[in-house]
């Protein structure tokens, strides 16, 4: 069982709130960054900061040293290092479940005690290892099996985003000769263009969900074992396997092969456990290893490094201050690299499901604004299309670059164009250009953040995806929200069972005009 652990005191209702606030309209407000260049020859140095597998320039943001300094006092004030340490430790940071938040400990190696661990943890963590080897030797028996092409993973939210976004991102890893299929959406197309291409000999489904009773994840396990009978299919026990915290869940629906996890594995936080299972057929046990081990080093990092030369540290405290004091209401996510197309995608579940919140921890409404807007599409392609607002737009957009320093294929002068081109918006973004002619005129000053990996590896893609984790959850501490619930997505779910009924009915009773209306129209010719 995992005790309650002190509430963190909100931002807003510590000393050094209103120093910031005073600091902002003082001189924040008015920062110029090329001017903050030019008085301080070693602003680079004291903005960028290496972490594990990578390393993160700071320096083109609107803030300087008094900023982060009073940003510092408020993370104590807030009691940032007391609420990290009962993350770590496993106590019940997701209040309203009552219940840890333990993806640390999904990358911890075997046997590895931390000091404030709880009585339960080694158990735990003996768990953890001795399912992660069951999971990964089942991968390594797929990857061994030339009668298995398809491997079709039917999960949706944390159980499709991550190992989506991974398989893709990990592509240069993958096994060859087997496709990888992902579906999310209770649209049949999704399904129904999938199955199409495929014969259920050659065949896996891997029945992805936390819960076992998400709609959309159902409704397509059934239809997928319904077609894997009509197709003449036999052996389900060979073809179909559940990853989730419920097997009995799994067992009723007739999926016997199962990998488990528990309940304080977040769903948004759960490639690290048996929904990585697609990534380690994808790119073998070793690679999964890799990709927990720079999780792991991300971790150490969050854990131990000094507030002041904590990457995830930095990275939250500079979105408070972008969403509270300068109030930019979204970050643009350009991933330099097309292999990480659906990171936008992942970074906002993770973000906006996790901060998108407007109570506090006791449920009081919070005078304060949460997370951000996270949207993005990879560079270059996202310069040819909304980067124009970036730059000229009225709006102040936070952007986030991430790139990687190496590329793996083989044609001359494309990485040195993509590299150019990273490094030429951020550039443009701040310096801007003047010009008598509006239309042609930069105002310039506008932020970025530029995150630079090596390599594209599991072990760099482990320590990004683990630095956006804690990164999200000091912003969500000093907001003084529980990071770890979702309850904003249970209405629409009620609703949509209730209007499946109606649909077929035709019963509008005490429907809203507009539902009713909409209703009539789609049931026209019924
Ligand atoms: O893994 P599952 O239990 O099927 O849940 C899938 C997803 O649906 C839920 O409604 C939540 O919004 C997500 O946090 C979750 O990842």
């Amino acid at each position: 069982m995992s005790t309650s652990m002190p509430t963190p005191i909100r931002c807003d209702q510590t000393a050094p709130w209103p120093l910031l606030a005073a600091h902002f309209s003082a001189r924040g407000q008015r920062l110029d960054l090329r001017q903050a260049f030019a008085q301080d020859a070693q602003r680079f140095e004291h903005f960028s900061q290496c972490a594990p597998h990578l390393f993160a320039d700071l320096s083109k943001n609107l803030w300087e040293r008094d900023t982060e300094a009073l940003l510092l006092d408020l993370a104590r004030s807030c009691g940032l290092e007391q609420h990290r340490a009962a993350l770590l430790a496993g106590q019940a940071v997701n209040s309203t479940e009552n219940r840890a938040a333990l993806h640390t400990l999904l990358r911890r190696p075997a046997g590895l005690a931390w000091p404030g661990d709880r009585p339960e943890t080694a158990q735990r963590l003996a768990d953890v290892h001795a399912t992660l080897d069951a999971m990964l030797a089942y991968a390594e028996r797929v990857r061994g099996d030339d009668a298995i092409t398809d491997v079709v993973n039917i999960g949706i939210g944390g159980s499709d985003l991550g190992p989506h976004m991974a398989v893709l991102a990990l592509e240069e890893f993958r096994i060859p000769g087997k496709r990888f299929h992902f579906v999310s959406n209770v649209d049949g197309h999704e399904l129904h263009g999938v199955l199409q291409g495929l014969r259920p000999e050659s065949s896996l489904f891997l029945v992805a969900s936390k819960t076992f009773t998400t709609d959309e994840t159902m409704t397509n396990a059934r239809s997928a074992l319904a077609w894997f009978a009509a197709a003449g299919g036999r052996d389900v026990a060979r073809h179909f396997a559940a990853l989730t915290t419920h097997t009995e869940a799994a067992g009723a629906l007739g999926i016997t092969t199962c990998f488990g996890f528990w309940d304080w594995v977040g769903g948004r936080y759960s490639l690290w456990s048996a929904i990585g299972l697609p990534l380690a057929i994808a790119i073998g046990a070793q690679g999964f290893r890799d990709l927990l081990a720079g999780a792991h080093a991300m971790d150490g990092h969050f854990r131990s490094a000094p507030l002041a030369q904590n990457l995830p540290v930095r990275l939250g405290l500079l979105d408070v201050w972008y969403r509270n004091f300068h109030g930019f209401a979204s970050r643009c996510i350009a991933p330099y690299h097309a292999a990480l197309r659906r990171y936008p995608a992942y970074l906002q579940q993770l973000e906006m499901e996790s901060n998108g919140k407007r109570v506090a921890q006791d449920g009081a409404p919070l005078a304060h604004a949460t997370a951000p807007v996270l949207w993005g599409e990879p560079g270059t392609n996202g310069q040819h299309a909304f980067f124009q607002m970036l730059h000229q737009g009225r709006d102040v957009l936070p952007l986030e670059i991430v790139a990687v320093r190496q590329a793996t294929h083989p044609l001359p002068g494309h990485h040195e164009k993509l590299l150019a081109n990273a490094l030429a918006q951020a550039q443009a973004l701040m310096l801007g250009q003047a010009s008598a002619d509006g239309h042609r005129h930069f105002p310039g000053n506008r932020p970025s953040t530029f995150i630079l990996l090596e390599s594209l590896s599991p072990a760099s893609l482990g320590a990004l995806i683990a630095l956006q984790e804690h990164r999200v959850f000091v912003s969500g501490s000093l907001w003084g929200i529980n990071s770890f619930d979702q309850w904003g997505v249970e209405l629409g779910k009620t609703l949509a069972k209730d209007l499946q009924q109606r649909l077929a009915s035709g019963d509008a009773a005490g429907l809203d005009g507009s539902t009713a209306g909409l209703l009539r129209r789609l049931r026209a010719g019924a």
